[in-house]
């Protein structure tokens, strides 16, 4: 038998497997049957928690050298991603309650390097370290660099950012709201990206305040994107014209996430983490 625990972030769900020695070969198979939300425990990921001297990737081990611990991060369909922002504060929140941390503040191995976590009043708060526009140029001479084309019908600009996993954000035209929006479909991107991306619908609520949708790769509709909130945000503040470092509020489906650019081309997310379940299951 494997043992689990169930944690959400905004209600972006992951089933956490404790594997410290990573002995564990999650296959893609058993990643789908753990986050079966019919026949399985039900989650839009899987994260292992491994010593990061035990991760078999040496790009893990080499980008995190002072990360005691190593966010195996697997989309529901059992690919691997990068990284996923409201994971790290889960992940933090189990790391936590096992006390396998001691610190506030501590660093964490991801695919897309160390992440540093700090307790926060509300959960924690994540320093996602650096972000960027992926066509510079195109961007700023355009305000975007791709077309998205979801169910509601004609393509719409979006525009592509690298937050060690890939975005693209689309402001949503005048219309159409995000409750009308069928996101069933993975939308399509133009051109495509080699490997995918999350997609976040935006719509702006007042000055530092956005709300949004999001279709996440590997995934589909999910209730919450920590680095898709980081994403939509930069877009919004980077189409603003004003990039300063005031908080953006954002909210989605399952709750309300802060992001706060920083210096250095980085940006920090904060808000809660839940530990709701620990069992069992024969994989
Ligand atoms: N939900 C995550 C992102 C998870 C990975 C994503 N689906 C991808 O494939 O990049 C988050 O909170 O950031």
């Amino acid at each position: 038998m494997t043992r689990f625990t169930k944690g959400h972030g905004t209600e972006n769900d992951f089933v956490l497997v404790p594997d410290p020695e990573g002995t564990l070969e999650l296959t893609p198979a058993q990643v789908q049957r753990l986050t079966d939300r019919h026949a399985g425990i039900g989650g839009d990921g899987v994260i292992r928690v491994v010593r990061t001297e035990f991760a078999t990737d040496d790009a893990v081990r080499s980008l995190a050298p002072g990360a005691e611990w190593f966010m195996d991060y697997r989309n529901a369909d059992g690919s691997l991603a990068e990284m996923c922002g409201n994971g790290t504060r889960v992940f933090a929140a189990y790391l936590q309650r096992e006390g396998l941390v001691a610190d506030r503040e501590f660093a964490i191995a991801t695919r897309a390097g160390a992440k540093v976590v700090r307790v926060t009043d509300e959960g924690f708060a994540v320093d996602l370290g650096p972000w960027r526009l992926v066509d510079e140029v195109g961007a700023r001479r355009d305000g975007f660099d791709v077309m998205v084309r979801a169910r509601f019908g004609k393509p719409v600009p979006a525009l592509s950012l690298d937050l060690g996993n890939p975005h693209a954000v689309v402001m949503l035209p005048e219309g159409i709201t995000l409750e009308q929006l069928d996101l069933t479909e993975a939308p399509e991107i133009h051109p495509t990206p080699a490997g995918g991306a999350n997609v976040e619908f935006v719509r702006a609520v007042g000055p530092g305040h956005i709300a949004l949708r999001v279709h996440e790769r590997g995934v589909g509709e999910t209730r919450s994107c920590g680095t898709g909130a980081a994403a939509a945000a930069l877009a919004t503040r980077f189409w603003s014209g004003v990039e300063d470092f005031t908080p953006w509020t954002v909210d989605v489906p399952g709750g309300r996430l802060t992001v706060t650019p920083l210096g250095g081309q980085r940006v920090e997310l904060a808000g809660p983490a839940e530990l709701v379940a620990d069992g069992e299951i024969e994989l």
